[in-house]
Parts: structure tokens; sequence; C-alpha cells
């Protein structure tokens, strides 16, 4: 339950007296505050149980030491250097669902909260002996009475052991305490791909934006496809952009390994980001779902929109089966061509996350052929062309 909450003009109801809010005002620039904030409150100001507001935050969420925004600010918020915090005092904040057990943590000091997903809360921490921040994931031990939430945390820790590659977040180490399971990984000092992409003015980026940051999640998937690792989950919020751009593949919670020969039935992911195989309960290998799933990304980059969109999951999966989607106009004839490939209706057909790499758009960095006309707002109908 949360204590307190941030009217939208950033008023605190329900103040009580002890403990401290720092007001922040003048974000500096176009990435999440979340990052920022946690960077500024515990590596600049370092005090206890500190709520981190500003007049225009509009959604934040809570936790005992910062308020921190789910969703990027304003571009024109200025933050940062130029930031400057208010302190005013506050309602006790220390009431949340994953209290970190300091004894079994005592190598970390522990810090704000930097994320939270479904299941679990991430947050910031510094390893006292080498001062290298980490990221620990906390899996509380009561949800784990879950049969299958236990089995896919315990499968997540157990793949992520098997990854070494840049463009993935390291595992660090597990360390099991009485209420939690902690996850200690690589911090990511950055921001999603989603909150990346909805600060900008345009809500999309350019091909060669596109290109620069789809090779890396491409290049991220060809390795886990060649381990016989699936991710399951592939969408904007699990790929974390670094401070410059480098991409870290994060939430391993739905990863799974499967072999070459034995195919699988699995129903997960999120549902704009379902294959068709998924939708229509077809046994799977396992990577095309990853790669289906990375063609929404590329398409919702390039264009600032969803390929397959509706009001329900029914809808959603309607046009998913239905297989039809228009891109836009000004689309590269390249790019086009790389997003047909890849919203390939059959898995079998479908191209491959190592065959993306070696695609001419991928090759040719996203830079769009001077000699080949824009795709004049293809109507693809997948199902027609690829599968009869
Ligand atoms: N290593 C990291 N570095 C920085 N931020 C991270 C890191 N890992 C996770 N986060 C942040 O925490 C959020 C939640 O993490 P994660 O997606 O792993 O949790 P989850 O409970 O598995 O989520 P979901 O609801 O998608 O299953 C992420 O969206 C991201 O903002």
């Amino acid at each position: 339950m949360r204590p307190s909450t941030i009217t939208r003009k950033g008023t605190i109801r329900k103040r009580a007296p002890e403990k401290k809010i720092i007001i922040v005002h003048n974000l500096d620039d176009s990435y999440s505050l979340s990052d920022h904030s946690a960077g500024l409150l515990h590596d600049e100001i370092a005090m206890p149980n500190l709520v981190c507001s500003s007049p225009r935050l509009e959604n934040v969420s809570f936790n005992s030491k910062a308020y921190i925004p789910k969703a990027p600010l304003s571009p024109s918020l200025p933050f940062g250097p130029k930031a400057k915090a208010r302190i005013i005092p506050c309602k006790d904040l220390s009431d949340t669902a994953h209290n970190v057990e300091m004894d079994v943590l005592d190598n970390y000091n522990v810090w704000s909260d930097i994320g939270k997903g479904s299941y679990a809360v991430v947050k910031l921490a510094t390893h006292k002996q080498t001062m290298m921040k980490c990221a620990i994931k906390i899996y509380s031990k009561k949800s784990l009475e879950n049969p299958t939430l236990k089995k896919n945390v315990m499968r997540e820790i157990k793949i992520l052991k098997k990854i070494d590659h840049n463009n993935i977040v390291k595992f660090y180490e597990e360390i099991s305490g009485v209420n939690n399971l902690y996850i200690v990984m690589e911090y990511v000092k950055g921001i999603s791909l989603n909150n990346h992409l909805v600060a900008k003015s345009t809500k999309k980026l350019t091909e060669t934006e596109t290109c620069d940051i789809f090779k890396q999640v491409a290049e991220a998937l060809a390795y886990c496809h060649e381990k016989n690792i699936t991710h399951r989950d592939i969408k904007m919020e699990n790929v974390q952009l670094d401070l410059n751009f480098n991409v870290k593949l994060i939430d391993f919670g739905f990863a799974t390994c499967f072999s070459n020969d034995k195919k699988t039935l699995i129903f997960c992911g999120s549902p704009t980001y379902m294959a068709p195989e998924i939708i229509n309960h077809q046994a799977s290998s396992g990577p095309p779902v990853d790669v289906w799933a990375a063609g929404i990304l590329l398409f919702v980059l390039v264009t600032g929109d969803f390929p397959f969109k509706g009001n329900t999951e029914k809808r959603v999966f309607d046009k998913v089966k239905k297989g039809s989607y228009k891109v836009p106009d000004d689309l590269s004839r390249p790019c086009c061509d790389l997003i047909r490939s890849i919203l390939d209706p059959n898995p079998i057909t479908r191209i491959t996350a190592k065959d993306i790499l070696i695609h001419p758009w991928i090759l040719n960095g996203g830079n769009i052929d001077l000699h080949s006309s824009p795709s004049k707002g293809d109507y693809i109908d997948v199902f027609d062309e690829d599968c009869n």
C-alpha cells in the first residue's frame, strides 16, 4: 500500500512530518528520471528514506526511498548537474513489499528501486568492496510458493549463468535469504528502449538509429539461439540501453532451453509480441518466437506503432492470425523486406536471428539505398503471400 501519493500536479497527499521528500526540479535530458534519480539520490545526496518528486512528474512508482517515474519525462525537463532538490517532510515510507535482508546482503549497500516487474523488484546496489554498481532483482519467497514462478525463476538463474555476451545483462550471483531470493547482476545505467522511444518527439527512430539498436538485439538473440536458449519475452521493456546506446537484453524470467529435435507447446510472452504459432497453440522449437517478437520491436522502432493492434487481446490475436499489416510509405524497401522476412507466419521459413545479421538492411547500417525507392506503403498480407 502506498503510504502517500503524488497527485498529477506533484503535490503530496497524506503527509506526515518525520521523513523527508526530495522535490527534484529542472530535469536535464530526455532519459527517464529513474536512473538519474537513483544515481543522484544515492551517489550525490545519499540520504535514507527520501521521496523524489517533481511538479511535472505524472507517472511515478513508489518505494521506500524514492518516487521513480515509470515513464520518461518530457525532454524539456532539465536534470543532472542542473537539478535542484528541495527537502520537505513526509510520512514513513519504509513499508514495501520487498524489504531487503541486509544481513544476507552484507556485501552490498542497497539503494532505491530501479524497476518493478510483475514478480520482482529491482534495486540499485553497490558492492562494498569494489564499489561496483549492480542491480539486484528481488523475488519474495512467498511469491515463489507458486510452483510455476519458482520453476521460471530457477530457470532464469540457470540460463543467466550460461550467458556471457555484450548485449545481455551479466549475472553475478544469487543469494538466498529467509524472505527473498536475490539475483545480483550487472547494472545497466540508462533507459529502457520503450522509454527511449516515448521520449522522442517523433515517437519513432530513423532507420539508421533503429538498425544500430536492432542489430544488437539480433546479435543477442543469435547468441542465445546458438546456445539453444530462447528468451520468450522479447519486447521493448526488456531491452535496456546504456548511456552509449549499447543494448542489454534483460529479464530471462520466461527463458527456456530447447533441443533441436523437440518442439514445445508454449503460451507465454506479451500479447502484442506473440507469434502466430503461439496464438494458434502450435508446437514450436522456440527461436522463431523470439525472432517474431523482435520483428514487432523493429516495426515499432521504425514506425512508432504496432503492426497488429486492437483494444482487446482477442482483437490483437485475430489480427495476427489474419496476418495483414500495413507498412508506412516512407520505409525503405530493404527495411520492409526485413520486416516481411521476420513477420513470416510460418516459423519454419521465418528468417533466423543469424540470417538477420547478414540481411542487406543490417549490413548497410539501415542507410536507405538511394537506388531503391521507398516502399510506397506496401500492404503486406503475409498469409496470402507466404502461406498458400
Ligand atoms: N540489470 C538491470 N539494470 C538496470 N535496470 C534493470 C535491470 N534489470 C531490470 N531493470 C529494471 O527493472 C525492471 C523490471 O525488471 P525485470 O523485467 O527483470 O522484472 P520482471 O518482474 O521479470 O518483469 P516482467 O513483469 O516483465 O516479467 C526493468 O523493466 C528495468 O527497468
